[in-house]
């Protein structure tokens, strides 16, 4: 297997820095880091230590100054906006702390949003096996409001999986959730890599999160300054600690 079949994603040498001269502010330092297909990657560290840029980066939502981001064996850098539309849509679900819903319209109908937005004619037999997969059954004409959290984040879950993603990206999917209900979210995710071979990459704050995952990163300052792989909540916890007292001193 080559490393374009073997990797969903990879970033090279990623810099992105926000702002100009004395308020400049590095978000990303030079980071290189690869999201093997069908694995299930945390991303962990401090507020501020640049993990939404990671996501947004390799996500196509935010574009770096320097390095490159490869989807499969598709430098995004060089596409244009039109081509990176087509490839966010086609081959890359988002998931958002805040669900994202748009709230005058039904499960169903925020489902297939996208797929609207990309002028094409959903396919309804796949739009009921995602709500079906996602426990939505009998829910797909609730709207935002008539649903709780956790089912907001199924219909979420649902539209980023419509169109059968290579990659989902979940900045803290369960940050807004009880433990429970993330849990039922974190099931979710964790299905999407064992049964249908998706990547999934999940910043999270939560080392019961984390736990789900087969790798954890951790972030400092712009830069992945460690990783581990299926650790225990408490090996999460301690290198947590460890990276904030790093930054203390
Ligand atoms: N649009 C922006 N304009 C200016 N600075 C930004 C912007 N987005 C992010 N930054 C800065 O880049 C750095 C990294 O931000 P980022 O949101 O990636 O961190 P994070 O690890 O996700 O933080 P948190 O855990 O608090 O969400 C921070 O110093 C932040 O202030």
């Amino acid at each position: 297997m080559n490393d374009d079949q073997e990797f969903a994603v990879r970033l090279d040498r990623v810099t992105r820095t926000y702002g100009r001269g004395s308020t400049e502010v590095a978000a990303l330092r030079e980071v290189s880091v690869a999201f093997r297909r069908g694995t299930f990657t945390a991303v962990m560290g401090p507020s501020g230590s640049g993990k939404s840029t990671l996501l947004q980066c390799g996500a196509g939502l935010d574009r770096p100054q320097a390095g490159t981001v490869s989807v499969g064996d598709t430098d995004i850098s060089r596409l244009s906006e039109a081509q990176l539309a087509v490839m966010r849509r086609d081959r890359i679900g988002m998931v958002f702390q805040a669900f994202n819903l748009v709230p005058s319209l039904t499960a169903r109908q925020n489902v297939v949003l996208p797929t609207r937005l990309g002028r094409r004619r959903p396919d309804g037999a796949r739009v009921q096996e995602v709500l079906d997969r996602v426990g939505l059954t009998g829910r797909e004409r609730h709207r935002p409001a008539q649903l709780s959290g956790g089912q907001q984040q199924r219909v979420a879950i649902a539209r980023a999986l419509l169109s059968r993603p290579d990659v989902i990206f979940a900045d803290e999917p369960t940050g807004a959730l009880d433990r429970n209900t993330g849990r039922e979210v974190l099931t979710l995710l964790r299905e999407a890599v064992d049964d249908h071979e998706q990547t999934v990459v999940m910043v999270t704050h939560d080392p019961d999160a984390a736990m789900w995952a087969d790798r954890v990163l951790f972030l400092t300052d712009g830069r992945i300054v460690d990783e581990l792989d299926r650790p225990s909540a408490a090996q999460v916890t301690a290198r947590l600690t460890g990276l904030d007292e790093g930054k203390r001193r």
